[in-house]
């Protein structure tokens, strides 16, 4: 559908065409389908940044296409008010990155394209008066020309490759075109100097590397690494970094690097898939099971899938590297759809860590702690050794109870308890995750008046202040969001760890992922059964890779590191499998799981949810949305394609609105995808739409 961008201000518009009208199809990042109509008065090309007037805004707008005629009359067509040629047109085959996105995750293409540009060039203001300078590139320009290049970094010495590594580097050079690999590393196996032996040789040859990492706490690390590295290969400033973190000044500058092929390596988190590389080479995945590569809301993508797309597109090799692979990769590396390069021994002489299972169900605990942990702790702290409690909830405690008449700390807004938060000044706060509210500690109950109110469980800041007091000359940090808000915080608490300024360290799974610590001997895991009954089919795989990785933190330098894993199941295969270090028995045991009942990667999924004040509304909408191909048999794949009926979300109200959602399942993608770009468009024409909050993910990782 085209619309053209101003119906409501037809009379300002000069009326018919002229031989020098030049018809655009704009992409605008407003919630409506399709591309909308504006002319020029000289030839604009396809991925050209305009200025335009849609309503009573004006915006930044991307040239999509330059149709012979508009859709809607000529004279209700307006003028678009200038061209951005601050910059080349995006290149044709980021275009086809976008619109394959658009089609793939049914958004409109505006949606896609312009949030994925830098802040800068997307706004019509930075483009007006006196003291724009000419537009944010002008500006960065003018400000690059004064700057001096920074002095070299120290060359770092590159180890010499084991077997293993140096079988998938010469793999990996010797491929010439589109192929994926699976760098199926153990822990502290040496992926990243994989990564950076197959970037040197695609630096060397004039090219592009793109480098995904999930985490923005992952980059300076990395980065160090890299720039230290491989800025000898091929001069200062051949790195670039991009990630959420940064200053809209600072993503521009690097994404103009990365655009003009100044920049030859570009590390950064999933926003960094849309970056146009003129000369891409390779395309690195670091952590590819990582749920954060999917974005969870507006476009909701997953950059490694999108990644594979486009390396496939651009003809050239790319690298998923993990230790613990996802099920849909390991999958398709197993089938021979991808290939399998391996890394089974750690890089330095180290040791894998011993794991081992507390049973909890004949311990006395000492909040929540068992005495093996604590024992070990105390053995650590002896031995000069750091010690990491991974503890995946945040807060001081998960609910306030009052044991009189059983009054819980729930939230007014949600169906979920509020938690309590160790104020930093005001004392203690209860907080909503879902919602955000807070409010102060209640002097009473609210219910009774009874004044002796209790925390129930425990997250991070509670166990930090147990051990605090257990072990009072131990150096302690936690590292959870709460800790690390600040810019910068996390990286400070990081490099205190690494320069052995902390004995033990309390995280949540932020501290899981890919740090190589140097000193860490022992890793203690509490409360890791409240993901084994999770309803989420995913949740084992989940709790498998996640606690792998954080014993991987492990002795990753010294040998005899211990990893103790406190249960209630230690019968569970998922524990089972750890113990014996087993992704593989784990993974075919999953996948078989999986094939019997039908589920992803045996098949392809999409979830409606819609939300309301009330949750009926929400249902009746995804009711009409489910009867659709009951009343329109003709729709496209319909015949292949299962369409569930509406259930309430697990926490079915956040922030005073209910939730409710629909799953979409085939057995086939192309059907899958076939049936909702016939159905999604659709859904905005049901009569419940209009009620309620909806919105369509493919593919989605949370059911
Ligand atoms: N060939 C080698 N010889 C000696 N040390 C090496 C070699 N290759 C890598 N290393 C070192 O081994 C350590 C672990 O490497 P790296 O961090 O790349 O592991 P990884 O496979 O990414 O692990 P994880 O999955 O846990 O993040 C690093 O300190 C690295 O410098
Ligand atoms: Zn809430």
């Amino acid at each position: 559908m085209v619309v053209p961008g101003q119906r409501d201000d037809i009379a300002a518009v000069s009326t018919g065409a002229s031989a020098d009208t030049h018809w655009l199809s704009v992409a605008l990042d407003v919630p409506l389908p399709g591309l909308f109509d504006y002319r020029a008065d000289r030839p604009v090309a396809i991925g050209t940044r305009v200025i335009v007037r849609f309503g009573p805004r004006r915006m930044v707008g991307v040239v999509a296409d330059t149709p012979l005629a508009p859709t809607y009359p000529p004279a209700q067509v307006r003028a678009i008010d200038a061209v951005l040629d601050d910059m080349p047109p995006l290149a044709a085959d980021w275009m086809k990155l976008a619109r394959f996105a658009a089609d793939y995750y049914q958004r409109p293409l505006g949606e896609v394209i312009l949030p994925a540009l830098p802040g800068a060039l997307r706004k019509p203001a930075a483009y007006e008066g006196a003291r724009s300078a000419g537009g944010p590139i002008a500006r960065i320009d003018a400000r690059a020309a004064k700057r001096k290049t920074g002095d070299a970094a120290p060359v770092a010495a590159a180890p010499t490759l084991n077997p293993a590594q140096q079988h998938a580097v010469d793999t990996l050079a010797a491929a010439t075109g589109f192929e994926t690999f699976v760098l199926f590393g153990v822990t502290g196996s040496g992926k990243t100097e994989v990564y950076l032996r197959a970037a040197e040789a695609v630096l060397r040859s004039d090219r592009q590397v793109l480098l995904l990492v999930p985490e923005i706490n992952l980059t300076p690390q990395l980065e160090g690494v890299l720039t230290r590295r491989l800025e000898q290969a091929v001069g200062a400033g051949a790195v670039a970094v991009l990630h959420s973190g940064l200053a809209d000044g600072e993503r521009l500058e690097a994404w103009l690097r990365a655009v003009r092929g100044q920049a030859r390596l570009i590390v950064g988190t999933r926003l960094a898939l849309f970056v146009p590389l003129p000369a891409l080479g390779l395309i690195v995945v670091d952590e590819e099971h990582d749920p954060s590569y999917k974005q969870q809301d507006g476009l909701r993508y997953s950059a490694r899938d999108l990644a594979i797309w486009r390396a496939r597109d651009r003809n050239v090799p790319i690298v998923l590297g993990s230790a613990t692979p996802s099920l849909e990769t390991w999958h398709h590396a197993e089938s021979g759809r991808y290939v399998k390069l391996s890394l089974p021994q750690r890089a330095s002489e180290a040791e894998p860590p011993t794991v081992s299972l507390i049973d909890t169900r004949r311990l006395k605990l000492e909040q929540g702690l068992s005495p093996q942990l604590v024992a070990a702790i105390e053995d650590r702290l002896a031995r000069g050794e750091q010690s990491l409690i991974f503890l995946n909830r945040r807060g001081y405690a998960p609910v306030l109870n009052c044991e009189a008449c059983g009054w819980m700390s729930t939230c007014k807004r949600c169906s979920a308890f509020m938690v309590l938060h160790r104020g930093m000044r005001s004392g203690h706060m209860l907080r909503c995750h879902h919602c955000g509210a807070h409010e102060r500690v209640p002097p009473a109950c609210p219910d009774c008046g009874n004044q002796d109110l209790q925390p129930m469980g425990r997250g991070t800041q509670r166990l930090e202040e147990f051990l605090a007091a257990r072990f009072p000359n131990a150096r302690l940090a936690r590292i959870d969001a709460d800790s690390t808000r600040r810019k910068g915080s996390a990286e400070a608490l990081f490099a205190q760890v690494h320069a052995n300024e902390v004995d033990i360290l309390v995280g949540t799974q932020m501290v899981a992922k890919g740090h190589d610590f140097h000193n860490l001997g022992f890793v203690g895991v509490l409360n890791a059964d409240a993901m084994l009954f999770s309803h989420d089919f995913r949740a084992p795989e989940r709790l498998f890779s996640q606690l792998m990785q954080v014993a991987g933190r492990a002795g990753r330098r010294g040998s005899g590191a211990d990893v103790y894993i406190q249960t209630g199941y230690p019968e569970q295969p998922v524990y089972q499998a750890l113990v014996r270090h087993d992704y593989a028995g784990f993974a075919a045991y999953a996948l078989d799981e999986r094939r019997s009942a039908g589920l992803p990667p045996f098949a392809f999924q999409a979830l409606l949810t819609a939300e309301s004040r009330e949750l009926a509304t929400a249902v009746t909408f995804l009711t009409e949305a489910r009867d659709l191909p009951t009343a329109r048999p003709d729709l496209p794949g319909a015949e292949q394609v299962m369409v569930y009926d509406p259930v309430p979300l697990r926490v079915v109200k956040v922030a005073d609105l209910e939730r409710a959602q629909l799953l979409v399942e085939s057995d086939s993608r192309p059907a899958l995808q076939a049936f909702l770009r016939a159905w999604a468009p659709c859904l905005a024409d049901l009569p419940g739409s209009a009620r309620v909050r909806w919105q369509l993910e493919v593919d989605p990782l949370e059911i």
